[in-house]
């Protein structure tokens, strides 16, 4: 997975690099740039070689989500769904579409799969070549529906959590500009500046403290919930079936009986020795969840954030902008409600 976050963010930064080119400096809003870097790393490891089409199909997915809101937040009237109305024509027409350009990169991957072709080693081909092995040995296997399924979990679970960590990660390095020094250091003592290779992302210590101090102050999912399917005794509780529950991830992580009095401060130290000795060993610290369903792309979000903050550090050194509003808003994920503007300069330049 490394050349492709490699490459997302080189694009990035190049486009970084052009804006500070004239003045040494410039100011811009940081996050959609941040989210875009975080679509096509995505889109690189799950469709590879066909990435440009993979982009247009998370593309569509995106629509789609956007048109599914609009729908939530009308009135529900039983039957509306299925009645033409210009947005249902709409989100027929892009599921249709993205299910025509799957079946086809599908059918074209499970062409060359069988012709004895290299692997791509992204998510399409793992799903393609384990689907061939289930018609085989059982003579079943997934659908495009299940194809599609699974291509929107991994689009919409890895894409915005980790460019919401990034965004944090950098606001709160313009804010401490000693933390940014120091980490710098690190960056610099450790890469030079050369391109990070993964023995060097994790010798990263600084890097990755601050990375968890950022997940424990601005956990990008703020909540998990779980149903009870039967009853249960959890402690003192009783928990009856059929209850819903609500793990409150943002509360437990600013809780002061936990974390201490400086719950709420930026202290990147207390993770110098990990997470179990931050947390005393206590499950208080789950940005990725926990147990059975913990997050399966955690050590990839957390390499993408790595080679992305080492690349940035390796090139600039920021400021928050005058104009910047702090109000971090969750919806789905706690993003920055009105963006990240950053005043970026060049490295070297004052
Ligand atoms: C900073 C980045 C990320 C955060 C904070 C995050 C957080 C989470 C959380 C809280 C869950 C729910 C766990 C639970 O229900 O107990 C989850 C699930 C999941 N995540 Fe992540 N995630 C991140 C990045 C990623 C990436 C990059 C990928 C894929 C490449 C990914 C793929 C998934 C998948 C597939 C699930 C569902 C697992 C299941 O239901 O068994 N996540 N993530």
């Amino acid at each position: 997975m490394l050349p492709a976050f490699y490459q997302s963010c080189s694009d990035m930064l190049r486009k970084w690099e052009k804006m500070v080119c004239t003045e040494g400096y410039c100011e811009l809003d940081v996050w959609p740039y941040l989210v875009d870097l975080t679509r096509d790393v995505i889109s690189r490891s799950a469709f590879g070689s066909s990435f440009k089409e993979g982009k247009r199909i998370f593309q569509l997915l995106e629509d789609q989500l956007v048109l599914t809101i609009k729908l939530i937040q009308t009135v529900y009237i039983p039957g509306w769904r299925f009645l033409p109305t210009k947005t249902n024509r709409e989100m027929k027409m892009k599921h249709r579409d993205i299910k025509e350009s799957l079946r086809e990169m599908i059918k074209r991957r499970e062409k060359a799969i069988k012709a004895g072709e290299e692997s791509n080693e992204d998510l399409l081909d793992i799903l393609v070549e384990s689907n061939i092995r289930e018609m085989e040995a059982k003579n079943m296997g997934m659908s495009i529906e299940d194809v599609i399924e699974e291509c929107k979990l991994f689009y919409f679970a890895g894409q915005e959590t980790t460019s919401v960590l990034l965004v944090w990660t950098m606001v709160l390095l313009a804010r401490y500009p000693d933390w940014q020094s120091k980490t710098r250091e690190e960056v610099l003592h450790v890469l030079g500046d050369s391109k990070p290779d993964a023995d060097g992302l994790n010798r990263l210590k600084v890097v990755t403290m601050i990375l968890y101090e950022v997940l424990r102050l601005y956990p990008p999912v703020v909540e998990l919930g779980r149903s009870v399917p039967k009853e249960i005794k959890l402690g003192n509780l009783l928990l009856p079936a059929g209850a819903e529950v609500s793990v409150p991830i943002l509360q437990i992580h600013h809780d002061k009986d936990l974390w201490g009095d400086d719950a709420r401060e930026f202290k990147p130290e207390r993770f110098a020795e990990g997470v179990s000795k931050a947390t005393k060993s206590q499950v208080t610290f789950l940005p990725f969840g926990w147990g059975p369903r913990i997050c399966i792309g955690q050590n990839f979000a957390m390499m993408e954030a790595k080679m992305a903050m080492a690349m940035i550090l390796q090139r600039f050194w920021f400021e928050l902008s005058p104009s910047y509003a702090h109000s971090p808003y969750s919806r789905a994920t706690l993003r920055p409600q009105h963006g990240a503007q950053i005043v970026l300069h060049k490295l070297g330049s004052n």
